[in-house]
């Protein structure tokens, strides 16, 4: 395995947590990724020697490499680059410039694993803009051998908010969030099952905690939170979580995050766990269900046509990468806020890619683009 980025928060996270919890036998081998030149091209070292210091006795061999073309790994993580500084104003941190920085570092490693790689890497994208990331990754290594994480981030903070709610354990809850990472995240209701609950009464259930709302007010109400809290933490950031808690389920996974970032906490240890996660479902060498950022070819039916284009999906995740969609037909709400999404996407990815063949847009059909 090979961390990218392995010296940043989430990186160092996701090193220690896979030590840690002894996801790699001490015979396979982890790759800690620096940069040359960087900071972390030191700093590498060190956290390799910290690591061996912590957890000398179970730890797989660790290695620094600084030069991409040096990765090797069956499995590599994508936790490089340039994070998003969150304003204090309500106004959206620059996803821009962003998505121009962190560009140039997706192509560097998707250009040196497809030149120097064994051909069937699996990378797990961690870094934003994990749609960004995914597209240009998928396109030089093969999409079924990417996937990005965030809406398996976005799926395990639902599930939990969901368990809290109905006070049952999170493993007794299943359900997706699709579409984009962040704001634009899809919490597919129809999706959710609770364990031991049968069709009537797991529909009574959701109707309890959902109330009359719809995805149709989604994006209205997460504004509206938005500016609700930005009020109350200037005043008291303990109160603002408060207010979070007093908030319906799904809302609260796309506030909760936001409030993290907002107090100047990060949300590394929740990400770096997620994609343990995803890491254990790929080497445990079983086919597992997901949710991950992917590029589509028509697989899924958004906004009543085929989608192309990267978007956030209940997949099947395996040793090989993903392989299929499983998405069954959505209720209208979920199915617009959906196809709204992968505009957003769309719109987000585009500037920033290969340019396309006229006509060739990254979501079919031509409509549902920004
Ligand atoms: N921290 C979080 O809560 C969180 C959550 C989800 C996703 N992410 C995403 O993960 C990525 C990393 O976040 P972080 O908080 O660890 O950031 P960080 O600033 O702590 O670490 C960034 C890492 O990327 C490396 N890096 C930066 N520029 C590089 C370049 N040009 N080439 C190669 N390596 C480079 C740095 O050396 C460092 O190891 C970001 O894109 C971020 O948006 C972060």
């Amino acid at each position: 395995m090979a961390v990218l980025g392995a010296t940043g928060d989430v990186g160092r996270q996701v090193c220690t947590q896979l030590v840690e919890r002894q996801l790699l036998p001490t015979t396979s081998r982890l790759q800690l990724v620096g940069r040359p030149g960087g900071a972390s091209g030191r700093a590498v070292h060190g956290l390799r020697a910290d690591l061996i210091d912590a957890y000398d006795e179970h730890a797989p061999m660790l290695d620094v490499a600084l030069d991409p073309a040096d990765v090797v790994a069956d499995v590599v993580v994508v936790a490089a680059g340039r994070t998003v500084t969150p304003r204090n104003d309500g106004l959206p941190p620059s996803r821009a410039g962003l998505a121009a920085d962190n560009a140039a570092v997706f192509r560097a490693y998707a250009d040196a694993l497809a030149e120097h790689g064994s051909g069937s890497e699996v990378v797990v994208v961690v870094s934003n803009p994990v749609e960004l990331a995914v597209a240009i990754m998928a396109e030089r290594l093969g999409r079924h051998r990417v996937i990005g994480m965030g809406a398996w981030l976005d799926t395990l903070r639902f599930r939990r908010e969901l368990a809290v709610q109905l006070g049952v354990r999170r493993h007794r809850v299943g359900g997706f969030v699709g579409g984009q990472h962040g704001e634009d995240a899809v919490p597919l209701w129809s999706t959710v099952r609770i364990s031991g609950l049968d069709v009537a009464e797991r529909e009574r259930a959701v109707a309890r905690l959902r109330g009359p709302r719809t995805l149709g007010t989604f994006p209205d109400e997460i504004a509206a939170a938005k500016a609700e809290l930005i009020a109350v933490a200037s005043q008291d950031i303990g109160e603002a979580f408060a207010l979070i808690d007093s908030w319906p389920p799904d809302l609260r996974v796309v506030m909760r995050p936001f409030m993290t970032h907002q107090s100047g906490a990060k949300t590394a240890t929740g990400t770096a766990s997620a994609t343990i996660d995803l890491l254990d479902t790929i080497l445990d060498g079983r086919d597992i269900v997901v949710a991950g950022q992917v590029v589509l070819d028509g697989e899924a039916t958004v906004g009543g046509a085929p989608a192309h284009g990267v978007l956030g999906v209940p997949v099947v995740l395996g040793p090989e990468g993903w392989s299929r969609v499983l998405l069954d037909p959505l209720p209208p709400d979920e199915d617009a806020r959906l196809a709204q999404s992968a505009a957003a996407i769309d719109a987000a990815t585009a500037p920033w890619l290969d340019p396309v063949p006229a006509g060739a847009g990254l979501h079919a059909p031509q409509e549902v683009r920004a």
